[in-house]
């Protein structure tokens, strides 16, 4: 089992425990997180990717338990093992394309010599030498997905990937995340709120805020 999660919740300050339902992950696995807006969701994905720590419940990511790490165990088991796609694509714009995703690798510790086959994949390669802010709001996306697999994760964590994406790109863009995630064995978990992304990956949880 690459992931698996138990009895977790998570309270806001001042806001009702959020309680999520349990979750199981194998590799290779594509999972949807859906819920209205507010019902914690991106709380959700974020105690995934151990940006929050839960009130009660564990997460085991791989048999260890994110809770056993802390600080920069926890940074670098972040970089190594998880890669996250933000609602925004946050790159860094004094960077390249090519730049952002070496980043990454520097910042994990690990070396990837597959970076420019990465970007062919995703339709980047002429953009690699290119300032971030140069880039459209699909391209600048699609470079954030990048940048997410740069370090070969076990699991994908993908945030709302496709809210300002017309229906063409929406589909382009999960099918660029599940090919990419079967090349690299790795778990996919999509956050959405977006009705499209269920026609393309069936299972699913749902998170309800009471
Ligand atoms: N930093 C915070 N402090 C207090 N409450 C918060 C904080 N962040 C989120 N919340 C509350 O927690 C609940 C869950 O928020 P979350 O962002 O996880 O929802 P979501 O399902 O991702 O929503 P959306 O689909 O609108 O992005 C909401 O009621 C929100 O107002």
């Amino acid at each position: 089992m690459l992931l698996s999660t138990k009895n977790l919740s998570f309270s806001h300050p001042r806001q009702q425990a959020i309680h999520f339902p349990d979750i199981q992950l194998t590799s290779g696995e594509s999972l949807l997180i859906l819920g209205k807006s507010g019902s914690g969701k991106t709380t959700l994905l974020n105690l995934l990717g151990g940006l929050a720590q839960p009130a009660t419940g564990e997460i085991l990511i791989d048999k260890v338990s994110l809770s056993d790490l802390k600080g920069q165990k926890l940074d670098l088991f972040r970089g190594q093992h998880i890669g996250i796609v933000f609602q925004k694509p946050h790159l860094i714009t004094a960077l390249t394309v090519f730049e952002n995703l070496q980043l990454a690798n520097f910042f994990s510790k690990k070396k990837n010599d597959q970076l420019m086959q990465l970007l062919k994949d995703l339709g980047l390669a002429d953009k690699s030498k290119s300032s971030v802010l140069t880039l459209s709001e699909g391209e600048a996306q699609r470079v954030s997905i990048a940048r997410a697999l740069a370090n070969q994760p076990k699991l994908i964590l993908a945030d709302e990937p496709t809210s300002s994406l017309d229906d063409d790109a929406t589909q382009k863009v999960i099918d660029l995340l599940k090919e990419q995630a079967e090349k690299i064995g790795a778990g996919l978990i999509i956050v959405t709120h977006d009705q499209r992304v269920k026609n393309h990956i069936s299972n699913f949880i749902e998170v309800k805020s009471s």
